[in-house]
């Protein structure tokens, strides 16, 4: 079985100014996605991600190369056509006026209905799966100008799903959202795209849970060139720390977490394992401290429990002090810090 969805052979994409001025944005894009699979597309502000998902939804024209979608080159699909295999959200947000999320959500069900758009009981049948599978039954009857962020977002992918596309490109679906439901929605998509065997390709900002999420990256860098594999491929190959290194994040291969540039400012010895030494390895590395566990230096602090408290103990140039926040001992370290080797 043939398992691909969307092929793109040699595209060039980027915006015609004029017949001799031409902006190209990224270049020789060969690349698929298959069904079943989450991709999360991830570059640098301003790197081409939109560009190319306006171009790989067919609404803004390749400057060279194909966009085939199911063997069908996508810029000759009638527009009925394309609509019934492929979704696309934006990050924008619509303002659709005085219209509930039932209203919106069967929206997605014009490429089937007829010219009054009036729905079957099939079509019907279709929005009702696509509200629940999105859990947002409960705001069916919600005026969408009334919804949060996250609660419009879900109505959006519930629409883009009524569409019943074999392919859903999205620009930045958690773009506005906190944490708990930027999660919420990536599980939701991830979810989706196995029960759907759709694809599913996303950009997002959000890189720790795109490394946890999806089944590819596709890493659009600096002069316009695409990485592709698996997350783990990505960080094995050392594509993402060269990728991040620049914009001013050192990602650590050893954790998968990103951290930021900071000037060392000493080194320090700690003492001691488990949960809290963990946190306090954060804290002084955020500080800008190089942790070490030998015992011998010049700065040695030690992490210590109690039945009641938990208090940092500090040895330095022989004095001995406690410290009894993470907070009170980085303000410590600051004043110390000029004199520490
Ligand atoms: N209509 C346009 N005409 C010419 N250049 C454009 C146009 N729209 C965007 N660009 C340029 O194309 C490049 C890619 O823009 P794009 O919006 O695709 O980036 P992006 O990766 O989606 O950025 P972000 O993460 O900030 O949303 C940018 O340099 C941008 O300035």
């Amino acid at each position: 079985m043939n398992d691909v969805i969307l092929h793109t052979s040699n595209l060039t994409i980027g915006y015609k100014r004029s017949r001799r001025a031409t902006r190209i944005v990224a270049s020789d894009i060969s690349a698929s996605l298959n069904t079943g699979e989450l991709v999360c597309l991830l570059g640098a502000n301003g790197v081409g991600k939109s560009t190319l998902l306006r171009t790989l939804a067919g609404i803004q024209p390749p400057i060279k190369g194909k966009v085939q979608l199911q063997g069908k080159d996508i810029y000759k699909l009638a527009p009925q056509e394309l609509a019934k295999r492929l979704s696309l959200i934006l990050t924008e947000k619509v303002e659709v006026g005085i219209l509930s999320a039932y209203a919106l959500v069967a929206m997605g069900r014009y490429p089937y209905t007829d010219w009054w758009g009036k729905l079957t009981s099939k079509d019907e049948k279709i929005v009702k799966w696509a509200i629940e599978s999105v859990g947002a039954t409960d705001l069916a009857k919600r005026n969408v100008s009334e919804l949060s962020d996250g609660e419009r977002q879900k109505i959006m992918i519930a629409r883009a799903l009524a569409q019943e596309p074999v392919l859903m490109l999205l620009d930045e679906p958690t773009a506005f959202l906190d944490l708990p439901r930027r999660v919420e929605i990536m599980q939701l998509l991830r979810c989706l795209v196995r029960e759907t065997n759709q694809a599913i390709l996303l950009s997002t900002h959000d890189l720790d849970l795109a490394l946890r999420l999806a089944d590819k990256v596709w890493l659009l860098t600096e002069g316009g060139f695409l990485h592709i594999g698996a997350p783990e491929d990505l960080v094995l190959t050392g594509v993402f720390t060269e990728a991040f290194q620049s914009e001013g994040v050192e990602f650590d291969v050893y954790t998968g977490e990103f951290h930021l540039h900071t000037p060392i400012r000493g080194k320090v010895s700690l003492l001691g394992e488990g949960m809290k030494v963990m946190w306090t390895k954060r804290g002084l590395q955020r500080a800008g401290f190089v942790v070490v566990s030998d015992s011998n230096s010049q700065l040695c602090i030690e992490v210590i429990s109690t039945s009641e408290k938990v208090f940092w103990q500090v040895r330095y140039n022989g004095a001995v002090s406690e410290q009894n926040s993470m907070y009170e001992l980085i303000r410590f370290l600051n004043k110390v810090a000029p004199l520490v080797r």
